[in-house]
């Protein structure tokens, strides 16, 4: 459908399941130009005031309006955080975190990922004929590594579990939003207990970093605990997910990994393309007119730019649908691009490396329990996944 979209125009307005417009935005260049235009808001607290402009039936406008008004809110304190905001805000979250965030501090974490995936394989090769990878390795591998950074202590991991699965869940229900505040107050006494105590986690240095006399408050911490917990945790699944897929369903791209081994980084940017965690980015808005080929987007409209699409456009990538690790990936926007390219990239890339090439070396004979056509998919606008997926790896 996306393929039919890119060809037929540049843009298309649309709507989501319920009732918000959005100009869908599927071919490489323009998806890459808008990714960076200063025209294209990403300030929350400004584009919540016309949310209810750009629903288009009545009815449903009604509807939002009603259940905004009635409805337990959303802990605003999670919601204010880098990705949410504009220069120069952005700017400056963005540079402190990018001080603790170092290349140099996600590199040093490559052993402890290797001992863990050895742990979770060795598990798996316990459990009966057939396992699920999501379950098995998919999911435990990127929220262990959170609750590292974040210094969550092994007794908590379960509770933090049952907290951050509901809340990546989008259902909006009250469950949802009891987890929200229980995920509030705990994080709040997460971040108190790195004022006082010695940890050395990455939250802990989040509490400590400065510049020029510049610290995150209380509320930058939570918004940014949240944000690595949710940005970092569906998404690295759904990489290993669809990236595991990908190899099993192509026994050559499979022998040529096998026989050059070297190439498993190139492989895993070809993953990020061919088969994408984020289909769609997230929300921008058009601070005034936009023209995007014929069409003119008014001012105060929602955009959504389709990674997914822009990953498979002939345009860029010759024969798209073909799945080649030796191919010339460059320019790649499945972690975005410009001033919100993605913080955890390198962390992301390390995580799916140790994870695909030590299942793949310690099971040879790895394959589908189950025909790849009729996997389970999850139903999302934004992220692009597997619910399971059931191997024999002997
Ligand atoms: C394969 C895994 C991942 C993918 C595909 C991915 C994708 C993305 C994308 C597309 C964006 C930009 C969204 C936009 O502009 O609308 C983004 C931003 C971000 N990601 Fe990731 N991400 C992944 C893993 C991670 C991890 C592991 C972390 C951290 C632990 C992380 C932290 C962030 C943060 C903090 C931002 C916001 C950056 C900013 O606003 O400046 N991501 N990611």
């Amino acid at each position: 459908m996306l393929a039919a979209l890119r060809e037929q125009a540049p843009v298309h307005p649309i709507e989501t399941p319920n009732g918000l417009r959005t100009w869908l935005v599927v071919r490489y260049d323009d998806a890459r130009a808008l990714l960076t235009d200063p025209r294209l808001s990403k300030d929350m607290t400004v584009g919540h005031r016309f949310l209810a402009e750009n629903f288009a039936d009545p009815v449903k406008r009604a509807a939002f309006l009603r259940e905004s008004g009635t409805r337990r809110q959303f802990p605003a304190e999670l919601g204010r955080h880098m990705l949410d905001s504009d220069p120069p805000d952005h700017t400056r979250l963005r540079r402190l975190v990018g001080r603790v965030f170092t290349t140099g501090a996600i590199t040093a974490l490559r052993p402890r990922i290797e001992q863990l995936v050895g742990t979770l394989l060795d598990d798996a090769a316990a459990g009966g004929d057939v396992v699920d990878l999501m379950a098995a390795l998919a999911f435990p591998l990127p929220f262990t590594v959170i609750c590292w950074l974040l210094g969550v202590p092994p007794d908590d991991r379960a509770r933090f579990r049952t907290w951050s699965n509901l809340l990546v869940s989008g259902t909006g229900g009250d469950d949802v939003l009891d987890a929200s505040e229980a995920m509030v107050a705990y994080l709040r006494e997460l971040i108190a207990d790195k004022r006082t105590g010695t940890a050395d986690d990455l939250l802990a240095d989040l509490v400590r970093v400065g510049d020029q006399g510049d610290r995150l408050t209380g509320d930058e911490l939570l918004g940014m605990a949240f944000l690595l917990l949710v940005a970092g945790h569906e998404t690295t699944v759904n990489l290993i997910g669809n990236g595991t897929l990908a190899l099993l369903t192509h026994p050559g791209q499979r022998a040529l990994l096998a026989a050059e081994p070297e190439r498993w980084p190139a492989a895993i940017d070809e993953f990020l393309r061919y088969d994408g965690p984020v289909s769609n980015a997230t929300w921008r808005f058009t601070t005034e007119d936009v023209r995007v080929g014929q069409t003119t987007i008014p001012a105060n409209e929602f955009v959504t730019i389709c990674l997914g699409a822009a990953g498979r456009d002939p345009d860029r990538y010759p024969e798209p649908d073909v799945l080649d690790i030796t191919r010339d990936r460059s320019g790649g926007l499945a972690f975005g691009h410009g001033i919100h390219h993605c913080l955890g990239a390198p962390l992301a890339r390390l995580e799916a490396e140790v994870a695909l090439r030590a299942l793949f070396d310690r099971f040879p004979g790895v394959r589908l329990a189950a025909p790849a056509d009729r996997l389970p998919w999850r139903l999302s606008l934004m992220m692009r996944g597997l619910q399971e997926l059931p191997l024999r790896l002997h």
